[in-house]
């Protein structure tokens, strides 16, 4: 299907639909539950409240994906980059953040490591969350998991070690993965959204090359709110034959200032050769949100214990509390009725 033809389907409203809550790659006749009109919410069993849909006026601006032509940066030894400055275009990717940060959960995750016999814990920097599930298994458009070859029900063992059982990705974010989709021609299967409170918030330098996300994933990652620089740096390259280290070692990171609408998409060798953080920014100017959503495609059923594990935890639920502009511990008693 041609790109044209797929955003044509894509932001066609048909309205009386149920929503399609499948992370499935993109069929034509699925469009059909995304459209303009759309009123609804997307709720599942494993979601703490539902989450409402995207509003018509940014499902609209979202038919002008990408804003701005992809450059390519790979003048380095196995770095493959597209950056697009825009992707979303200006004003509503304001609208976009404000609309995320005030409809989605997020965890504060706290974790512990064993080093050299000595147990540390972690406190997770930032605000996470995660949607979506490995390709052993599928969404059912009412919300089941079943199994992608027999389409039998997922057992519960299979999800046990899970922090959470898998959660369908929920239209607002989905409509996004579809369209990145469109645009990078992978398919993805994950939505991990961070959400750095301010400069103190971070993550530091690491590569997304677990092996449940196969050889050479494709990676796409938005920015929306503050600018934050992201970091990049090859991976240390060992002296040779008692030679000091190549130059690579030695030359500073390369720096991208993602701004608010932005998308990097990491690919080919990036993830097996390079690191990338968010560092924390100190002092004035740095006080406000970035939210950072990454779309990836797990292969194996690890990508979700993992994912879950570490984006969602065991600890309290976290939501945007308008008012006070800051987040807040989410209790359902008091949020019911
Ligand atoms: O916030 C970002 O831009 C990067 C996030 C990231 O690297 C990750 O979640 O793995
Ligand atoms: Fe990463």
């Amino acid at each position: 299907m041609s790109k044209k033809r797929a955003l044509d389907s894509f932001f066609t409203p048909i309205s009386h639909k149920k929503p399609c809550l499948s992370p499935r790659p993109p069929v034509e006749s699925e469009y059909c539950t995304i459209g303009p009109s759309s009123i609804d919410v997307s709720n599942h069993r494993s979601y703490p409240y539902p989450i409402p849909h995207l509003p018509p006026h940014i499902v609209e601006e979202l038919s002008r994906v990408p804003a701005a032509e992809g450059r390519e940066i790979n003048n380095q030894p196995d770095l493959d980059l597209l950056y697009f400055q825009p992707y979303i275009p200006k004003g509503v990717e304001r609208d976009l953040f404000d609309f995320l940060r005030q409809q989605l959960f997020f965890y504060r995750v706290q974790y512990t490591i064993k080093r050299y016999g000595t147990e540390t814990q972690i406190n997770t920097p930032r605000y996470t969350t995660v949607f979506g599930v490995d390709t052993s298994s599928t969404f059912t458009a009412t919300g089941d998991l079943v199994d992608s070859q027999t389409t039998k029900p997922v057992h519960l063992e299979r999800y046990k070690a899970c922090a959470s059982q898998p959660r369908p990705m929920p239209q607002c974010l989905d409509l996004l993965r579809r369209l990145t989709e469109i645009f990078t021609g992978a398919t993805y299967n994950f939505c991990l959204v961070n959400y750095y409170a301010d400069g103190a918030d971070s993550i530091s330098y690491h590569s997304d090359d677990e092996r449940f996300l196969g050889p050479n994933p494709s990676i796409a990652s938005f920015s929306l709110g503050a600018t934050r620089d992201f970091c990049m740096k090859h991976k240390p390259m060992p002296p040779k034959d008692g030679h000091p280290p190549p130059e690579q070692n030695l030359k500073p990171p390369l720096k991208l200032p993602l701004a608010s609408g932005d998308m990097v998409l990491m690919r080919g060798k990036t993830q097996a050769n390079w690191l990338h953080s968010i560092p924390k920014r100190k002092g004035k100017g740095n006080e406000s949100g970035r939210i950072n959503i990454t779309f990836r495609k797990g292969v194996e059923k690890y990508a979700t214990q993992n994912y879950y594990q570490y984006n969602v935890g065991e600890g309290v639920i976290w939501k945007w509390d308008k008012r006070k502009g800051e987040m807040k511990e989410w209790v359902e008693s008091r949020n019911k009725g």
